[in-house]
């Protein structure tokens, strides 16, 4: 690999996933520069550029002399806010592209999400070739969707651009903003004692340190007669899980109680989507944001699992951290949510 083709570039790198992927790339001796409307931390070798990914200038700036982009920028999934994620997922990733183009970057990799397969209803050992959810269970999924459908057009061997999407889903490790946290802050507020369904349910949850290695890997493989090139991946721990037992045993973990009383999921479903309805009526009134939205009632009820066949056939993926070593090392580096801390 030459000097240049290690000069890269993290849009989003300021986030849980991004700085992760900064911290593994530095070690394998990248030169990166950071992307991102916010800089969170500051790293010896890492070259901060604070901007909005929709502001093609900024962008321009930050990309000269990179030959290979990874985009992990997103707003929050929980943030529901429609024309925000039309503006930064769509319009701003087709921003991204045009800038790579101008600047003469080779390589995006883009960080998709197996979601955009996911209706809410079960899939198991989902494969790449599923079509997109046709109704996506929110607008990050739609816009995802979009996202993600930019991105592998853009692959162009003719005019020097190469992508791949890498899928991941449900990641979780040290520094993670969402997963941990709300999980947590259900607990503390007590309503982290029933299971939604029968709890048989499995899930695929992905440790942070195997979806950089599936992104690095990606980037390492894409080259113009690699079969990878426009194509998405799926990225996972490949050991799914029951999702009831996953959150029981990071609550367990950090000093909670485990659920333990079962209920139809199609009553908690029905009373969620009642909840989101409301709020959204009263939203002018009073701000309130129901814990349980349909989203997360579907997510915790049915199974989503996925095969990550297609990546370890293409690029030789396999897993560097085991889910249980993964949920040792979450817990533990999270001692400021333990019970009674
Ligand atoms: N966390 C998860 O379970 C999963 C995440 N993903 C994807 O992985 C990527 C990274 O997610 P996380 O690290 O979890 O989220 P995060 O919220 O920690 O990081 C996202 C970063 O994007 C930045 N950002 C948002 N809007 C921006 C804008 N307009 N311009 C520049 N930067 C902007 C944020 O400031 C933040 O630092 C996202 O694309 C997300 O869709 C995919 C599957 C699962
Ligand atoms: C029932 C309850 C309160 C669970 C708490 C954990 C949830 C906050 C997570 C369980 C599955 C997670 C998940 C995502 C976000 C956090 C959860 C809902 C994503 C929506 C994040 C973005 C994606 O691309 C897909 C993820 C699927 C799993």
């Amino acid at each position: 690999m030459t000097k240049s083709s290690k000069r890269c570039a993290v849009i989003g790198g300021s986030g849980f996933l991004g700085r992760h992927l900064v911290e593994k790339l530095l070690g394998k001796g990248y030169t990166v520069s950071v992307f991102d409307i916010r800089q969170s931390y500051e790293l010896p070798g890492v070259t901060f550029h604070q901007g909005d990914l929709c502001d093609k200038q900024a962008l321009l700036t930050a990309l000269q002399g990179v030959s290979l982009v990874f985009h992990c920028a997103s707003p929050a999934p929980a943030s529901d806010d429609k024309a925000l994620f039309q503006r930064v997922n769509i319009q701003g990733t087709h921003t991204v592209l045009q800038a790579c183009t101008e600047a003469g970057v080779q390589k995006v990799v883009l960080t998709s999400s197996a979601s955009v397969v996911f209706e809410g209803t079960d899939i198991k050992d989902g494969r790449e070739d599923l079509p997109y959810a046709k109704k996506p269970i929110d607008y990050y999924t739609e816009t995802k969707i979009e996202q993600e459908k930019l991105v592998l057009k853009a692959c162009d061997k003719e005019k020097g651009l190469l992508t791949v999407a890498i899928r991941p889903h449900g990641i979780f490790g040290p520094r993670d903003p969402q997963l941990v946290p709300i999980l947590v802050d259900t607990a503390r507020r007590g309503n982290m004692k029933f299971i939604i369904g029968d709890g048989s349910n499995l899930v695929d949850f992905t440790f942070v340190d195997n979806v950089v290695h599936g992104l690095i890997l990606s980037a390492e493989s894409l080259r113009p007669e690699s079969p990878i090139c426009g194509k998405a991946y799926h990225i996972t721990n490949d050991e799914p899980v029951r999702f009831w037992d996953f959150m029981s045993d990071i609550l367990v973990g950090l000093g909670y109680a485990a659920p333990r009383y079962n209920l139809p999921y199609t009553l908690v479903y029905g009373l969620a989507l009642l909840l989101w309805l409301l709020s959204l009526l009263l939203c002018p009134l009073v701000a309130f944001k129901p814990t349980f939205t349909p989203m997360r009632v579907a997510l915790a009820g049915k199974h989503h699992f996925y095969s990550c066949s297609r990546a370890k056939q293409d690029m030789g993926y396999k897993p560097v951290v085991g889910l249980k070593d993964g949920i040792r090392r979450t817990v533990e580096s999270y001692p400021h949510l333990r019970h009674g801390a």
